[in-house]
Protein backbone atom coordinates (compact mmCIF):
# COMPACT_ATOMS: atom_id res chain seq x y z
CA UNK A 1 0.00 0.00 0.00
CA UNK A 2 0.77 3.39 -0.38
CA UNK A 3 1.98 5.73 2.52
CA UNK A 4 1.67 9.19 2.87
CA UNK A 5 3.65 10.37 5.99
CA UNK A 6 4.71 13.54 8.04
CA UNK A 7 7.79 13.26 9.69
CA UNK A 8 9.34 15.41 13.10
CA UNK A 9 6.00 16.95 13.72
CA UNK A 10 6.65 19.69 16.81
CA UNK A 11 3.68 19.81 19.62
CA UNK A 12 4.00 21.72 22.79
CA UNK A 13 2.09 19.58 25.35
CA UNK A 14 1.14 19.21 29.31
CA UNK A 15 1.96 15.66 29.44
CA UNK A 16 3.53 13.37 31.96
CA UNK A 17 2.49 11.89 35.94
CA UNK A 18 4.92 14.26 37.71
CA UNK A 19 3.48 17.69 39.24
CA UNK A 20 6.19 19.71 37.51
CA UNK A 21 4.76 18.51 33.90
CA UNK A 22 1.31 19.25 34.97
CA UNK A 23 2.79 23.50 35.27
CA UNK A 24 5.16 23.33 32.07
CA UNK A 25 4.68 22.23 28.93
CA UNK A 26 7.38 19.98 27.15
CA UNK A 27 7.77 19.07 23.08
CA UNK A 28 6.52 16.09 22.08
CA UNK A 29 7.72 14.86 18.51
CA UNK A 30 5.36 12.88 16.02
CA UNK A 31 6.14 10.88 13.27
CA UNK A 32 2.86 9.83 11.58
CA UNK A 33 2.67 6.95 8.60
CA UNK A 34 -0.73 6.47 6.92
CA UNK A 35 -1.72 3.88 4.39
CA UNK A 36 -3.69 5.72 1.77
CA UNK A 37 -3.59 5.00 -2.29
CA UNK A 38 -2.34 7.68 -4.16
CA UNK A 39 -3.53 6.80 -7.72
CA UNK A 40 -7.06 8.81 -7.58
CA UNK A 41 -5.15 11.75 -6.11
CA UNK A 42 -2.15 11.51 -9.01
CA UNK A 43 -4.65 10.97 -11.88
CA UNK A 44 -6.94 13.91 -11.03
CA UNK A 45 -4.34 15.98 -9.38
CA UNK A 46 -6.85 17.26 -7.35
CA UNK A 47 -6.27 17.72 -3.22
CA UNK A 48 -9.84 16.27 -2.76
CA UNK A 49 -8.93 12.91 -3.84
CA UNK A 50 -5.21 13.30 -2.01
CA UNK A 51 -4.64 12.88 1.89
CA UNK A 52 -3.75 16.56 3.18
CA UNK A 53 -1.01 15.96 5.39
CA UNK A 54 -0.92 19.76 6.06
CA UNK A 55 -4.77 19.69 7.01
CA UNK A 56 -4.02 16.35 8.87
CA UNK A 57 -0.98 17.59 10.55
CA UNK A 58 -3.39 20.94 12.09
CA UNK A 59 -5.81 18.30 13.41
CA UNK A 60 -3.11 16.50 15.23
CA UNK A 61 -1.63 19.56 16.68
CA UNK A 62 -5.20 20.87 18.27
CA UNK A 63 -5.76 17.91 19.41
CA UNK A 64 -2.40 16.94 21.44
CA UNK A 65 -2.38 20.93 22.59
CA UNK A 66 -6.20 20.97 23.68
CA UNK A 67 -5.94 19.79 27.18
CA UNK A 68 -2.87 18.09 29.60
CA UNK A 69 -2.48 14.13 30.49
CA UNK A 70 -0.59 11.77 32.12
CA UNK A 71 0.86 9.42 29.68
CA UNK A 72 2.54 9.27 25.96
CA UNK A 73 0.54 6.14 25.03
CA UNK A 74 -2.73 7.68 26.06
CA UNK A 75 -1.66 10.85 23.36
CA UNK A 76 -0.70 8.55 20.71
CA UNK A 77 -3.99 5.74 20.84
CA UNK A 78 -6.29 9.18 20.56
CA UNK A 79 -4.29 10.80 17.68
CA UNK A 80 -4.41 7.18 15.81
CA UNK A 81 -8.22 7.36 16.58
CA UNK A 82 -8.45 11.02 15.16
CA UNK A 83 -6.21 10.05 12.18
CA UNK A 84 -8.56 6.96 11.02
CA UNK A 85 -12.15 8.94 11.81
CA UNK A 86 -11.42 11.77 10.33
CA UNK A 87 -9.32 11.29 7.15
CA UNK A 88 -10.97 7.86 6.09
CA UNK A 89 -7.40 6.39 6.65
CA UNK A 90 -7.38 2.42 7.05
CA UNK A 91 -3.71 2.21 8.76
CA UNK A 92 -1.59 4.32 11.07
CA UNK A 93 1.64 4.25 12.58
CA UNK A 94 1.91 7.13 14.97
CA UNK A 95 5.75 7.11 16.42
CA UNK A 96 5.76 9.59 19.67
CA UNK A 97 9.07 10.99 21.08
CA UNK A 98 9.14 13.14 24.48
CA UNK A 99 12.80 14.21 23.99
CA UNK A 100 12.94 16.02 27.03
CA UNK A 101 11.43 13.39 29.58
CA UNK A 102 14.50 11.38 30.61
CA UNK A 103 17.80 13.42 30.90
CA UNK A 104 20.29 10.47 30.25
CA UNK A 105 18.71 9.76 27.07
CA UNK A 106 18.45 11.64 23.84
CA UNK A 107 14.65 10.60 23.42
CA UNK A 108 11.96 8.41 25.04
CA UNK A 109 8.50 7.21 23.39
CA UNK A 110 6.26 4.92 21.83
CA UNK A 111 5.33 3.50 18.46
CA UNK A 112 1.54 1.95 17.75
CA UNK A 113 -0.15 1.10 14.82
CA UNK A 114 -3.65 0.68 14.35
CA UNK A 115 -6.41 -0.36 11.96
CA UNK A 116 -9.82 0.84 11.27
CA UNK A 117 -12.25 -2.08 12.14
N1 LIG B 1 5.53 4.10 29.46
C1 LIG B 1 5.60 5.35 30.03
N2 LIG B 1 6.47 5.57 31.01
C2 LIG B 1 6.56 6.78 31.57
C3 LIG B 1 5.74 7.83 31.14
C4 LIG B 1 4.82 7.58 30.09
O1 LIG B 1 4.05 8.45 29.63
N3 LIG B 1 4.77 6.33 29.56
N4 LIG B 1 5.88 9.07 31.71
C5 LIG B 1 6.75 9.30 32.66
C6 LIG B 1 6.98 10.66 33.19
O2 LIG B 1 5.95 11.55 32.86
C7 LIG B 1 8.34 11.10 32.62
O3 LIG B 1 8.23 11.27 31.21
C8 LIG B 1 8.89 12.35 33.22
O4 LIG B 1 10.26 12.44 32.95
C9 LIG B 1 7.61 8.26 33.24
N5 LIG B 1 7.46 6.98 32.58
Amino acid sequence: MDKVFVKGLRTQAFIGVYDWEHEQSQPLIFDLTMAWDQRAAAATDDIADALDYDTLSKAVIKLVEARPRQLIETVAEEVAALILNEFKVTEVTVRLEKPEAVDAAQTVGVEITRSSN
